[in-house]
């Protein structure tokens, strides 16, 4: 059971600072509806119903990314779901943001700038020092209390997400509590039969600790996306490099290269790897290659359709299954094969599983799958898998030490 306060701990109509995460893929700019705002929405017209005015406060990308951008198509994204008008101000917390809170009135609602664009917010710092920010000590004092209900960020020790619980009253939002009792009793499940884990994705940092927390429960790993492809160029293959501009690899291969290698040995067979991967050919189609033949100057967007087939027969024989990383670039049809074959086994079976991440959580909707068919799909990747291994959440933390 958690120990937080939650929502329903509220005095009615006080002036919140809500955290949500619509951190979302981003297309010529602007962001793509993705399963948070549908959860958020939930949380904000509940809030709104009791008469609340809020303030939402959240972030998108990261520096340096071509998905760091500003937060207003958020807003309309949002504004769609909750079928009213949410607005925004190009600010987080200075003159004009703080002007923008002050005018709120009760059933208001005001989401601002992206937090990730304020000093102070990154870097990953205890929370007693994010608690000290311009950015905590600003917005404090204008509200009542701070809701968290960005579960799906809750493992980043970030000042918009750790600071304010230190200083202020602070509850759970809906998102946060559903997915907090989801995912915790997923951890304390013990499960009979085999274990099958698939991962993939851009996150090896988020991915790779897990493989050895996990290890207990999980009997093998199969992984794709990007993650897959560091593993290959452990293996020797000529894939899991930079090409025509990309900066997944390289940089990851130079921080996590030693635990790459080391989990690639020490796990043997139970860590499966694509045997093929599928590209974009010169005439837009889509064309395969065994990792053999790969060429060192290609960009890897899917695994071929050999290794969808041994995944997706792999999930149909396992008793419980955990999704967490896209194996391809499924956005894009011709790339959705494996992770969409995955899936669709998935579907097909009754085992248990829970498919996570933003993004991959997405593929379900895309792809007319049906959400009944998974036992959990989570909202959250680093922070659900996170939770799998037992390790707390740092978000969750400050909110239950209150
Ligand atoms: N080979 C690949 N090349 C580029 N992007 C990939 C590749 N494989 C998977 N992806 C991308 O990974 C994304 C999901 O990764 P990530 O953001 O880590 O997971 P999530 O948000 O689901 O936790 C998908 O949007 C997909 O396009
Ligand atoms: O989308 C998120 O994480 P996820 O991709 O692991 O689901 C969260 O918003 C955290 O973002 P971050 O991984 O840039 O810190």
């Amino acid at each position: 059971m958690p120990t937080f306060t939650t929502i329903d701990d509220l005095e009615p109509a006080q002036r919140l600072l809500v955290r949500i995460d619509v951190n979302a893929p981003i297309e010529d700019g602007t962001a793509q509806d993705n399963r948070r705002f549908a959860r958020h929405a939930e949380t904000i017209s509940e809030l709104l119903e009791d008469g609340h005015a809020l303030a939402l406060l959240a972030h998108q990308g990261r520096p340096g990314r071509d998905t760091f951008v500003s937060l207003e198509s958020h807003a309309d994204v949002l504004s769609a779901h909750l079928d009213r008008e949410v607005a925004f101000v190009s600010d987080t917390f200075g003159e004009e943001a703080l002007e923008a809170i002050r005018d709120l009135e009760p059933g208001d609602v005001l989401l601002l700038e992206n937090s990730r664009m304020c000093e102070g917010e990154l870097p990953e710092e205890e929370p007693a020092v994010k608690a000290e920010t311009e950015l905590v000590r600003t917005l404090a004092p204008e509200f009542d209390a701070y809701v968290n209900d960005a579960y799906s960020a809750a493992h980043r020790s970030h000042a918009s997400l750790v600071g304010f619980p230190l200083v202020m009253d602070a509850h759970a939002g809906r998102v946060m509590e559903t997915e907090y009792t989801a995912n915790s009793a997923i951890r304390d499940r013990e499960f009979d039969g085999t274990v099958t884990m698939v991962l993939g994705g851009t996150k090896a940092e988020d991915l790779i600790p897990v493989i050895e927390q996990v290890d207990d429960t999980v009997d093998r790993f199969c992984l794709g996306g990007i993650v897959g492809e560091l593993f290959l160029r452990a293996d020797g293959h000529d894939v899991g490099y930079d090409v025509d501009g990309t900066e997944f690899f390289d940089h990851q291969w130079a921080d996590h290269r030693e635990t790459i290698e080391r989990v690639r040995s020490e796990y043997g067979d139970r860590l499966l790897l694509a045997s093929d991967l599928a590209a974009e050919s010169d005439a837009g189609e889509r064309t395969e290659a065994a990792v053999e033949n790969i060429e060192k100057e290609t960009s890897y967007l899917d695994v071929g359709s050999e290794t969808a087939r041994r995944y997706a027969d792999l999930v149909r024989e396992s008793d419980a299954v955990f999704v967490k990383g896209a194996l391809g670039v499924f956005e894009d049809e011709r790339f959705a094969d494996g992770t969409v074959s995955v899936l669709s086994a998935i579907a097909e079976t009754d085992c248990f599983s829970v498919v996570g991440g933003g993004d991959t959580s997405r593929a379900i909707g895309m792809y007319d799958l049906e959400e009944k068919d998974f036992s959990h799909v989570s909202v959250a990747g680093g922070a659900y898998v996170r939770a799998l291994t037992g390790d707390s959440l740092v978000g969750i933390d400050v909110l239950e030490r209150r």
